[in-house]
C-alpha cells in the first residue's frame, strides 16, 4: 500500500490534470511530526499557475477531495495536511514485512550486476591504520547494502604489497633483523627496521642503492627476494586478519598491488601505442594538464613502475574480469586528486572504467582525541582500541544483567558493535573524532542503544509466550505506536537511498530513528496486556525486531537477541 501513490492520484484528479502525477509527487514533503499529518503538500508554488491565493487553492482542493481515502485531509494556511488511516496502514505495513521476514526490503535494482568494492587495503609491514579501519567497515558495509539491492559486490583487499619500500625492507632485514625477532612480534620488528633505515641512509647514501637492487631483484623473481618478500607479506596479513576476523569482515579477492605485477607490461605498451608517455627528467610520465592535473609519473628512470602504474593495471583487470556495473575505492579523501588522475589516465587511454570508477572518499578519524597514525615505531593501535571497546562492554553487561548467559559473546558484539556503527552513523566524508566511552552508551544515538531496543523487543516476545502472531489482520490504531509503524515502512526507501549515495549512515540514522520510536511506544503502552489487540502489538513488535537487525546487519553490526 503505497500512500504516496495515493495522495498523489487524489491530487492528479482534484487538480484536473493541471500538474503531473510526477509533478506532485516531487512537491509532497513528510511533516516532521505526525499532528501535522503524514504527508503535505504545498500551494503556494501553483498559485502563479492558478491565479489564486495558495490558502484559496489549498481549500478548494480539500473540498474536492474524496477524503475516504483517508483518516483526514486538513487545511492549514498553504498547506494540504493528508492523514492516512491508521487501521489499513498498519495492518498493510506490518503483513508486507512480516511476510518478507529479513528480506524485507530487498530490491532487484542492481539486475544482479558485479561492483568491485576496494576497500581495506592496508600496507603490509605497517600497521593497520584507523583510515583502513574506514575502509574496512564502511566498504564493508556498502557491499551489504548492495546486495540488498541486487548487485553482486565483489570485496576485494587491494594490500599495498609491492613498491620500492620492499627493497628498503629487504636491505634494513638483512642488515640488522633476524628470523626470531620478526616471528614474535611481525609489524613492529618490520616498522622498526624500516624506520632504522630510514635514518641511516641519511649518513650513508649507498643504502639506498642496496635496496634498489634488492627491490630490481625482487622484481626479476630473485628467490631469496621473493621468499622474504612473501614472509613478511604472510606475517602481515595475519595480524589483519585479526582485526578482520574481530569485526567479521571477510574479502572475496586479496589482489594486492603484487598480484598485477605480471600485467603492468601491458599498461606500459598500451600507454605507448597511445602514445600518452612522454619523458620528463628521465621518467616516464602522462601528460594531464588537459584536465588540469599534474602529470602521472609511471615508470621512475630506472623503469620501476609506481602506485599508479599498479592501479591502471587493476582497474583494466576488474574491467576485463567483472565487466563492473559500478567500479568503487572505498579510500580516504586524502587521495581524491589521485583518483582524479587514475581516472584521468584511464579516460586517455580508452579505458571503459574511466566512466565508472568512483572513488567513495572518507574523512579522517581520531580516537579520544589521538590520532593513531603510524608514528615510528608504534604498535597497532587499532586492535588495542576494539580490545578495550570489548572489556568496557563486558564491564557494563556486568552492572546491567550480571545472570547473562553467553556474557563474553555478548561483550564482544556490544564492544565491537559500538566502534563499527560510531563510525558508520557519520556521514562518511565528515573528520570524527571518536570518543570511546560515548560510543559504549547503552543511551543516546549509539550502536548498544540500537542493539538494546532490538534485544528488547525479544524479551517482548519471550514473555509472551506463546500467542500465536500471524502476518495478517494486525490493525493498529494506537497514536502512540503510530511513529514506529511509519518508521517500518520506510525501510525499503532507506535502503535504496543508501544505495544511491553510498552511504551506510542513511541506514544508521534510520536504525536509531526506529529505535527511538519503539522505545517511545513502550513507555507509552502495556504492550504485554493480555487483550484481543495483543496479537497486532506482538506483531508490531516483532516488525521491529525484524528490520532492527536487518538494519544492524547491513551496518556488520551483530543483535544479540539479549544483553
Ligand atoms: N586501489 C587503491 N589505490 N586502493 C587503495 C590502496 C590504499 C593504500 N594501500 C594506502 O594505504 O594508502
Amino acid at each position: 500500500m503505497d500512500y504516496k501513490q495515493k495522495v498523489t492520484a487524489a491530487l492528479v484528479k482534484a487538480l484536473d490534470g493541471q500538474l503531473t502525477a510526477e509533478e506532485i509527487a516531487s512537491k509532497l514533503e513528510r511533516p516532521k511530526t505526525s499532528d501535522k499529518g503524514d504527508l503535505a503538500f504545498p500551494t503556494f508554488t501553483l498559485a502563479k499557475v492558478l491565479h489564486r491565493a495558495p490558502q484559496q487553492i489549498a481549500q478548494d482542493l480539500a473540498d474536492k477531495l474524496a477524503t475516504t481515502d483517508f483518516e483526514k485531509v486538513e487545511v492549514v494556511g498553504p498547506y494540504l495536511n493528508f492523514f492516512f488511516d491508521k487501521s489499513t496502514y498498519s495492518e498493510a505495513t506490518l503483513e508486507t514485512v512480516l511476510t518478507a521476514g529479513a528480506s524485507y526490503g530487498q530490491n532487484e535494482d542492481g539486475e544482479g550486476g558485479n561492483v568491485p568494492i576496494d576497500m581495506s587495503s592496508p600496507n603490509i609491514a605497517k600497521p593497520m591504520s584507523m583510515g583502513h579501519l574506514r575502509s574496512t567497515v564502511i566498504g564493508n558495509s556498502i557491499a551489504e547494502i548492495l546486495t540488498k539491492n541486487g548487485y553482486h559486490p565483489i570485496k576485494d583487499n587491494h594490500l599495498g604489497d609491492w613498491g620500492t619500500q620492499f627493497g628498503k625492507l629487504i636491505t634494513a632485514y638483512k642488515l640488522w633483523g633476524n628470523e626470531a625477532d620478526v616471528k614474535a612480534d611481525p609489524i613492529n620488528k618490520l616498522v622498526e627496521y624500516y624506520v632504522r633505515f630510514h635514518k641511516e641512509d641519511v649518513d650513508k647514501p649507498e643504502l639506498d642503492d642496496t635496496a634498489r637492487e634488492w627491490f630490481k631483484k625482487l622484481e626479476d623473481g630473485d628467490e631469496e627476494a621473493h621468499h622474504l618478500w612473501e614472509w613478511f607479506r604472510e606475517a602481515s596479513l595475519q595480524e589483519f586478519n585479526d582485526v578482520y576476523k574481530e569485526l567479521g569482515v571477510k574479502f572475496d579477492t586479496y589482489n594486492g598491488e603484487a598480484f598485477y605485477n605480471d600485467k603492468l607490461a601491458e599498461v606500459v605498451q598500451i600507454l605507448k601505442d597511445k602514445h600518452l608517455l612522454v619523458e620528463s627528467q628521465g621518467a616516464q610520465v602522462v601528460d594531464l594538464s588537459k584536465y588540469d592535473l599534474n602529470p602521472a609519473l609511471i615508470l621512475k628512470s630506472d623503469g620501476a613502475s609506481l602506485y599508479i602504474t599498479r592501479d591502471i593495471a587493476t582497474a583494466l583487470y576488474r574491467d576485463r574480469t567483472y565487466a563492473p556495473a559500478k567500479n568503487l575505492y572505498v579510500v580516504g579523501s586524502e587521495q581524491t586528486y589521485y583518483f582524479k588522475q587514475l581516472k584521468a589516465v584511464l579516460k586517455e587511454m580508452g579505458v571503459k572504467s574511466a566512466d565508472n570508477l568512483q572513488h567513495v572518499p572518507f574523512g579522517l578519524i581520531t580516537v579520544d582525541g589521538k590520532k593513531l597514525s603510524t608514528r615510528s615505531g608504534r604498535i597497532i593501535l587499532l586492535a588495542k582500541v576494539l580490545e578495550e571497546s570489548v572489556k568496557l562492554a563486558g564491564e557494563e553487561i556486568n552492572e546491567k544483567n550480571p545472570d547473562l548467559k553467553n556474557r563474553q559473546v555478548v561483550a564482544q558484539q556490544v564492544g565491537v558493535g559500538a566502534i563499527v556503527f560510531g563510525d558508520l552513523k557519520n556521514e562518511r566524508t565528515n573528520n570524527i573524532d571518536f570518543v570511546l566511552a560515548d560510543q559504549l552508551k547503552f543511551e543516546g544515538e549509539t550502536g548498544p542503544y540500537v542493539q538494546y531496543s532490538h534485544a528488547r523487543a525479544e524479551s517482548i516476545l519471550r514473555k509472551a509466550g506463546d500467542v500465536e502472531v500471524a502476518a495478517t489482520g494486525n490493525q493498529v490504531a494506537d497514536p502512540e505506536a503510530w511513529d514506529t509503524i511509519k518508521a517500518l515502512a520506510d525501510f525499503p526507501a532507506i535502503v535504496k537511498m543508501a544505495c544511491d549515495e553510498l552511504e551506510p549512515s542513511v541506514v544508521a540514522k534510520y536504525a536509531i530513528r526506529l529505535a527511538k520510536t519503539f522505545n517511545k511506544y513502550y513507555a507509552h503502552s502495556k504492550i504485554l496486556t493480555k487483550d484481543a489487540d495483543l496479537p497486532a502489538r506482538l506483531a508490531l513488535v516483532k516488525a521491529v525486531s525484524t528490520v532492527l537487525k536487518e538494519s544492524l546487519r547491513l551496518l556488520g553490526v551483530q543483535a544479540p537477541d539479549e544483553m
